[in-house]
């Protein structure tokens, strides 16, 4: 991780560019994938696992005793914070219901709008180098909360063919009984299309790799929703020496630890301060178990020292990251200042991991700079808003000469007429 001093715009603009995917090659790969299990459904599956998770499965189905032991399995410790977690996201995620509106426009025109769950959804958790468990209360929860019909989970299965109790354990907690041993472009491709045992659905939620990414992004084009291409996970933290470097070093690592494709950005004002964490860095790395992986985003990864807040402000607008820490001390200032963002931790109390475990707020966010055009999954990812309009015989005499202008100087006389044939009937039956 460098430090670049003061740098032009077209400088730090450059240095945040995000690592280039080789998007061609990927979907080169995941073209077929998606072909294949349109295809042969279950088979594929099975043959995908073989090839890409290196086990041999007879089935694909978590089977109901698995779902029975994988409570026995955890630690009392974990199934409390589980828990614990699991409130927290319940409570602010409820907090988001939107109550149903009815407007009277005007007299005898009334409208209304409703928001009806998604009825089919497929939740993605990825597996591949951790087991994401936390990842299952964050799509579960909302999709319970809006009232979704059905609820398939796709994960990718560990090399003895099965799936970590944790994310069973969650997944059972919150009410999910169908869950799935498959990863990857196959999982997207199972849910977009449906097999035996993966049903189709509607909308596909959840982050995942490239492979996983790119299937998201393909199945699009099959009538499937899904929630935002969610990538590597990333973190630009802007603080000064009001935090301690310490504190600075342990958050960029925790989002550097997910994976090689993973950027961590610093933005500060002072060289010194800069420094100071990236020593702190070289110290944590040497003890965290996934190291490597950290050590490999960090190469992907700056620390920029900035002249002034706007100058702070520009770069993160620009750079709109997935998480966003403001650790500086004149937080409100910068944090009223932010327009592109996932997800915003304040002040040195709140590091990033809160948000990604139990604080309550969501942790499928945004990545790769779609923040400027995104949010984050909310309940709102869950469900559609129907609008519905009643009018009453006053109401069509009301709004009916103003459609039958504007259709007749559209040419569309059809649309002119669904008005006067009405206006007609009302006019003879007085
Ligand atoms: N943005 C967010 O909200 C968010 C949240 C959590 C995790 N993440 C990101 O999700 C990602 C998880 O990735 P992961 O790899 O650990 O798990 P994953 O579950 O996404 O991918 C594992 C699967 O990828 C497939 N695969 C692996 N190598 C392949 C190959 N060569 N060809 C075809 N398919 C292949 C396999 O089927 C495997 O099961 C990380 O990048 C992490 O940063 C993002
Ligand atoms: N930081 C990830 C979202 O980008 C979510 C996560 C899950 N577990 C730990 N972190
Ligand atoms: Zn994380």
């Amino acid at each position: 991780m460098n430090i670049l001093v003061n740098p032009e715009e077209k400088v730090w603009k450059k240095a945040v560019e995000r690592p280039v995917f080789k998007t061609k090659q990927i979907n080169k790969i995941v073209k077929p994938i998606l072909r294949k299990v349109k295809r042969n459904g279950d088979k594929a599956l099975i043959k995908y696992a073989y090839e890409f998770d290196h086990v041999e499965l007879e089935s694909l189905l978590v089977p109901q005793s698995e779902i029975k032991e994988a409570a026995d399995e955890l630690s009392p410790e974990l199934k409390e914070a589980i828990q614990k977690a699991k409130a927290n996201i319940e409570r602010f995620h409820q907090a988001q219901q939107s109550p149903e509106l009815i407007e009277e426009v005007m007299p005898g025109v009334v409208c209304r709008r409703k928001s009806v769950a998604i009825q089919r959804v497929g939740l993605y958790i990825p597996g591949g180098t951790a087991p994401l468990f936390s990842t299952v209360l964050m799509l579960g929860v909302p999709a319970k909360i809006a009232g979704c019909k059905e609820i398939v989970l796709c994960t990718p299965p560990n090399v003895e063919g099965k799936v970590h109790p944790a994310i069973i354990y969650t997944a059972d907690l919150i009410g999910i009984q169908k869950i799935v041993k498959v990863g990857g472009a196959q999982a997207v491709a199972a849910m977009t299309f449906g097999t035996d045992t993966v049903p189709q659905v509607d909308k596909i939620f959840g982050p995942g790799n490239q492979f996983v990414t790119a299937a998201k992004q393909m199945a699009t084009k099959y009538g499937v929703a899904i929630d935002m291409p969610a990538g590597p996970s990333e973190v630009l933290v802007y603080a000064d020496d009001s935090t301690p470097a310490e504190f600075v070093a342990a958050d960029l690592l925790s989002q550097a630890e997910h994976g090689v494709d993973s950027q961590v950005v610093l933005v500060t004002h002072s060289q010194k301060f800069a420094k100071k964490v990236l020593k702190e860095i070289d110290v944590q790395l040497e003890v965290l178990p996934r190291k490597d992986i950290a050590a490999k985003s960090l190469d992907n990864s700056v620390a920029i020292v900035v002249k002034d807040l706007q100058e702070a402000l520009d770069l993160i607008n620009f750079y709109a990251p997935e998480h966003l820490i403001i650790s500086v001390e004149n937080e409100e200032e910068a944090v009223e200042g932010i327009v592109n963002a996932g997800s915003i931790f304040i002040g040195k109390y709140t590091p990033e991991s809160v948000g990604d475990y139990a604080s309550g707020t969501n942790h499928t966010l945004p990545t790769y700079g779609y923040a400027r055009n995104y949010s984050g999954v909310s309940l709102d990812s869950f469900v559609k808003k129907i609008t519905y309009q009643k009018l009453t015989p006053e109401g069509i005499q009301n709004i009916g000469p103003t459609v039958e202008v504007m259709a007749e100087n559209e040419l569309l006389h059809a649309h002119k007429n669904a008005v006067t044939v009405r206006l007609n009937s009302l006019k003879k039956n007085k």
